[in-house]
This record gives C-alpha cells, sequence and structure tokens, in this order.
C-alpha cells in the first residue's frame, strides 16, 4: 500500500498531454524516491513501443482513448497495447522498468486467468536478466489466450498448467512471494507499482471527457482479482474533482454481494462456475484485501482479520462491518451480469454501433446503460474481442495474427533464470501447457 497518497495531483495542462508523459506525472507523486529522468524514460519507452495504433482514419492514436457510443455512454479503449488487453499499460512499463533497474538474475512469477499472462510474456520475453514463470489452470484460459501465451518462444519464459482454477495459482505466487527471496517479484497486482500505473488512464480519460468543473463521470470496471477497481479507487483519492466507480462482475458475483452490503466475500473454489468471462471466475478477490486497509482506518491487522475469514467465523462480524464502510464511504458500487446479458450486448454493441466488444467489457457496458442517464458513464475494455471470440463465435479469425506468435506453438526453451524458479516451485522439468 503507498503509505499516504498525494492529493490534488492533476493540472489543466493534462488535457492536451500525450499519455506517457501523464502517466510520468502520476508515478512521480508515489515513487516520490525514484530518479525523475529514470521514470520519465520508463514512460515513454513504454508506451510508444507497441502502442502505435491508427484509428479507422489512419491518424494516430495515443495508448488510452475512448470512443462515443450513445448519447452519454464511452467505451473507454485501453486494449491497443501487443497482447490486446488493458494489462498491457501496466506490464509494458514494469517491463522496461524491471530491464532498467535489475542487474542480476530476477525472477518474475505471475497467476493469470488469460490476460495479465500474455501481457507478461509480451513485455518480458527476451529479456537477458529476466525470466518469467507464468501459471495458469489448465483449460481455464480462451483459445486465443492460450496460443499467445503458450506460443511464446523465449529462452526466458516458462508457461504451467495447473489443476485448479486461478485461485489456485494465484495461492502459489502468493506462497513463492511469502518467501521473501530479494529476486522473485511478480506480474501480478499484489505489485502495486501495476495498479499505480493503472491508475494513471482513470485520470487521463477524466480529463479527456469531462467537459466543465462539476460534470459527474462513473467508471463502470470489468472486475475479477478487483486491481483495475483498486487502480481507479486510488486515482479517485488523488483527483480534485472525483469520480464514481461501478465494479461489474458475473454469476461469480462476491464483489457484487459485498459491495451491496452482503458479506459472501469469499466462496469455496468448488463453487466457482467457469463462464464465457473468465477473468471474473474466481473465489477470492485478491485485491480487496486493499480497500478493506483503506475502509478500516488503514489498519493492517484489522485488514488481515477481515479478509481472512476462509473458515473463520469470528472474522464476519468485523467484515459485515467493513461491507457497511464501504457502502457509505467508498465511491464504488457494484453490478453483476448474466451470461444471456452479456452475450445479447456482445451482439447489440456490433449490430447497432458496429463496435466489437468482449465478454467482459460487456458486463461493463450492462452496468453502463443502466446507470443515471445525465452523467458520462464510460464502460472500460478489458481486451480486443478476438481474445475471446472463439469461445462465442468457434473462430476468431487471421485479423489479429501480429498479437499471437507466429512459430510452432508447443516449443518451449527454458532459460537457467526460469530453471531455478521452476525448481523452488516443484515443477518438472518439462512444463506441462494445455497445448501439450
Ligand atoms: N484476470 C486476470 C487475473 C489476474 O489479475 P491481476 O490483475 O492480479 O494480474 C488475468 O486475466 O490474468
Amino acid at each position: 500500500m503507498p503509505a499516504a497518497y498525494p492529493t490534488q495531483i492533476e493540472a489543466p495542462a493534462w488535457r492536451f498531454m500525450a499519455y506517457s508523459e501523464l502517466a510520468f506525472r502520476v508515478l512521480r507523486r508515489f515513487a516520490r524516491g525514484t530518479s525523475r529522468t529514470l521514470l520519465r524514460a520508463v514512460c515513454r519507452t513504454a508506451y510508444r513501443r507497441g502502442f502505435g495504433c491508427a484509428d479507422a482514419n489512419g491518424c494516430a492514436r495515443d495508448a488510452v482513448g475512448a470512443s462515443w457510443i450513445a448519447g452519454r455512454l464511452y467505451l473507454g479503449g485501453l486494449s491497443w497495447g501487443p497482447s490486446l488487453s488493458f494489462k498491457d499499460l501496466a506490464m509494458q512499463a514494469l517491463g522496461v522498468a524491471f530491464a532498467c533497474v535489475v542487474w542480476h538474475h530476477y525472477h518474475i512469477v505471475g497467476a493469470t486467468s488469460g490476460d495479465t499472462g500474455g501481457a507478461a510474456c509480451r513485455a518480458i520475453a527476451g529479456s537477458r536478466k529476466v525470466g518469467l514463470l507464468v501459471l495458469s489452470p489448465a483449460g481455464g484460459v480462451s483459445a486465443f489466450q492460450a496460443e499467445q501465451m503458450y506460443g511464446t518462444i523465449a529462452g526466458n519464459v516458462v508457461n504451467a498448467c495447473l489443476h485448479g482454477g486461478f485461485d489456485c495459482c494465484q495461492d502459489v505466487v502468493k506462497a513463492l512471494l511469502g518467501m521473501r527471496r530479494r529476486d522473485v517479484g511478480t506480474a501480478n497486482s499484489i505489485n502495486l507499482s501495476r495498479l499505480l500505473l493503472q491508475s494513471a488512464y482513470y485520470l487521463a480519460l477524466r480529463e479527456r471527457l469531462v467537459t466543465w468543473p462539476g460534470e459527474r463521470l462513473c467508471y463502470h470496471i470489468p472486475s475479477g482479482n478487483f486491481g483495475n477497481t483498486f487502480a481507479c479507487h486510488m486515482a479517485m483519492i488523488c483527483c480534485k474533482h472525483g469520480f464514481h466507480a461501478t465494479v461489474a462482475t458475473n454469476e461469480n458475483n462476491v464483489l457484487d454481494c459485498f459491495l451491496k452490503g452482503g458479506v459472501c466475500l469469499t466462496r469455496s473454489e468448488t463453487v466457482v462456475k467457469r463462464t464465457h468471462a473468465p477473468s471474473m471466475d474466481i473465489s477470492w478477490a485478491s485485491n480487496i484485501e486493499r480497500l478493506l486497509y483503506d475502509v478500516l482506518g488503514r489498519s493492517g491487522s484489522m485488514a488481515g482479520r477481515a479478509a481472512r475469514t476462509r473458515g473463520n467465523s469470528a472474522a464476519w462480524v468485523l467484515l459485515a462491518h467493513a461491507s457497511h464502510r464501504c457502502l457509505r464511504s467508498c465511491a464504488v458500487s457494484s453490478d453483476a451480469s448474466l451470461h444471456v446479458e452479456r452475450s445479447m450486448l456482445v451482439e447489440l454493441m456490433y449490430r447497432r454501433h458496429g463496435v466489437a466488444v468482449d465478454t467482459h467489457t460487456a458486463a461493463a457496458l450492462k452496468s453502463a446503460m443502466l446507470a443515471a442517464r445525465g452523467d458520462v458513464q464510460v464502460a472500460l475494455e478489458t481486451a480486443r474481442d478476438v481474445k475471446l471470440k472463439a469461445e462465442l463465435h468457434g473462430t476468431y479469425g487471421n485479423g489479429y495474427r501480429h498479437a499471437v506468435p507466429r512459430r510452432a506453438r508447443h516449443a518451449r526453451h527454458v532459460s537457467p533464470a526460469c530453471a531455478h524458479v521452476r525448481r523452488l516451485l516443484g515443477i518438472p522439468a518439462v512444463p506441462v501447457s494445455a497445448a501439450s
């Protein structure tokens, strides 16, 4: 957690600033001890590389943009990076930062339900100093995501599948980090720098979409591990004018329940349903513990006790208290969606507005469409539709070949750096993957 949040950080000039410069200005307020030259160089390098998409008119696009849908409804475009998901906005910068500041071999471990893994592979593959180990649930990612991750041919990248859901992969990552080794870090939102980098786009979009000072803006955020929403929560605290956030979830609605004043913050992994919005198929949203810390007076022990209700009924009272505090004091609300609603919205968006969205983004759009008419509503994009298209339509076509590796998808090379992490985990010599 940041020791303290900077406040009122935005300035009028931000509206016209390139995203790389704006991200640098957000970051420098949190990372006060770090060289400004280094931070600026990291942002410039990260957001130049691989974000150079042009829009339909051939105009250069910034790393972050918003497309108008109808009335006051916008789609927050965050998936123009190399792996086609919003995770690139943080992972590309982290990849550059790791390469700049790490002197010896460093090991990054990550758990993924599809997007974090792809973004990490794209950001770290080929690095000479950093090794990457990605753990994903066997059969729990889309065909495109599997090809994108398991097809990464680089000596420093290993993909391994675990039998279990995303929670099981994340538990392994947390156990590894718990060993407190200085040479092991993570690509997940457990790593606060990922969330600091993500909070920049909330401020950037707000600057671009709000036209007069009192205008209200609400972000609708597809949420699984709650990292994206926590990044928004941090941005809200730092922002002069504020905005509102709504968490959009699927049938695995533990977050929705918690934020509506119920207390079911966690469920057994066995009752997690597999859906066509797999990034939301989790039983425990890791970053909620950070929100608990903030709403429970920044007390680590209270947040820890409230978060550990798994098998501990005494903590429920504390958790119920936290849930009501969130309801009263946080500008975060929630909405859950069903498969049929998301599928209908994917279809409707394409037919009526000519916009192709993925199933997670559809959950955010549902929430945005139900929200108050007078305010600016921004549904945030999770990934480009192609990442989950095969699951809905049977194929994802050839239009996006640049986002998946061109070579054979079973070859895998193992670098000494990753072999070391593998040994730590006790993973067999040849990594097991869904592809094999
Ligand atoms: N939905 C994520 C799961 C990991 O979340 P993170 O924000 O903690 O990295 C994914 O797509 O991998």
